[in-house]
């Protein structure tokens, strides 16, 4: 406990203590979920009030806050998460991910950002710079762990009091979009998120979902989580939606199609495109490369292009 204290308050850019976080994690995994990590949380809180070495508001640079959710695991949210913010990138945008979904933290692989250091500075945790430019940040569970398929076993309130530290404690400097990446479902955690989230800036929903009746009845769940808390649904978008040829270049509906779309207009909320399965788009995320760089004929490029042009052309006017 004493080692964190000095890890978090110390002066200076001094590196996180990983090993400590995991040893915290290993501690706790399975047991009380309330010691460990959220009381060292309460403890730096103390001591940064006390001391003022933590300027309240790190979000306060933050133009506009977008959570992805899904109903169900495995459609592609953090998939999705990543390219929109990749996309953003390229038009020039400042882009900031946090990666709430403890138990799956997928993003840093998919940016090819394993294995790096998260750093502390005064005003809190210094996120990890996925690009030369520094456009793109990332703050991830995954950082915080020794070896990248370590499994976070926690209980809900540990889970909740770590994303409230990432959501005050992550100094994003000055961002145009921060895109949330959560687990699945409508948890404990999605409202912890929701609740930290949302002094700070406006903030708005990205539902996913793939085309199945199945898939899409969970969406009907994220719609009414949003209505309750007061989320604004930016809108619907339906991944794995059918599979192009690369040979004939033929679109074959694996998992039917269009049901994303029909649920988006019942709702009466935007759809925002339908992404097909495409393998190089599997492939890029595997390697940790650009998509959207690398791969403008792949099937699933224009689509993403459009999703991320049509929260560029709403998002200053409806989200401000
Ligand atoms: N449109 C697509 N084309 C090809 N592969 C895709 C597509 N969308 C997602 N995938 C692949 O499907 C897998 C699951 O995607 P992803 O991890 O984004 O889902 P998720 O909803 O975030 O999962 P989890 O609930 O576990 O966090 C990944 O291997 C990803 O590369």
């Amino acid at each position: 406990m004493a080692q964190m204290l000095f890890t978090l308050t110390g002066g200076g850019r001094s590196e996180w203590k990983r090993t400590e976080a995991a040893r915290l994690n290993e501690r706790d995994g399975g047991g009380s979920g309330s010691i460990g990590i959220s009381w060292a949380a309460a403890a730096y809180w103390f001591i940064a009030c006390v001391c003022k070495h933590i300027e309240p508001g790190n979000l306060a640079g933050i133009q506009h806050i977008i959570l992805v959710l899904s109903g169900k695991g495995g459609v592609g949210k953090s998939t999705i998460s990543t390219e929109l913010a990749l996309a953003l990138r390229h038009a020039g945008k400042k882009v900031g991910i946090l990666d709430v979904d403890l138990c799956g933290p997928s993003i840093p692989r998919m940016l090819r950002a394993e294995g790096k250091a998260v750093h502390q500075c005064d005003s809190g945790w210094v996120p990890v710079f996925v690009d030369q430019e520094q456009s793109i940040s990332l703050m991830s569970v995954g950082f915080l762990l020794e070896k990248p398929d370590e499994a976070v076993v926690w209980r809900g309130p540990k889970k909740n009091a770590l994303i409230k530290q990432f959501v005050s404690d992550v100094a994003w400097g000055q961002l145009d979009y921060l895109v949330v990446d959560t687990p699945p479902g409508t948890s404990d955690e999605h409202m912890a998120a929701v609740d930290a989230l949302r002094p700070y800036s406006p903030l708005g929903a990205l539902v996913v979902t793939t085309p199945q009746a199945v898939s899409v009845g969970d969406v009907r769940r994220e719609l009414t989580f949003c209505r309750k808390t007061g989320l604004r649904v930016i809108g619907v978008v339906e991944n794995m939606s059918g599979f192009v040829c690369p040979h004939c270049t033929e679109c074959t509906n694996i998992f039917s199609r269009g049901g994303g779309e029909e649920l988006a207009r019942h709702a009466g909320v935007p759809f925002l495109g339908s992404v097909p399965l495409d393998p190089e788009l599997t492939r890029s995320l595997e390697e940790g490369r650009d998509f959207i760089q690398e791969f403008p004929q792949s099937p699933a490029f224009p689509v993403l292009s459009a999703i991320a042009q049509k929260i560029l052309n709403e998002t200053p006017a409806q989200l401000s």
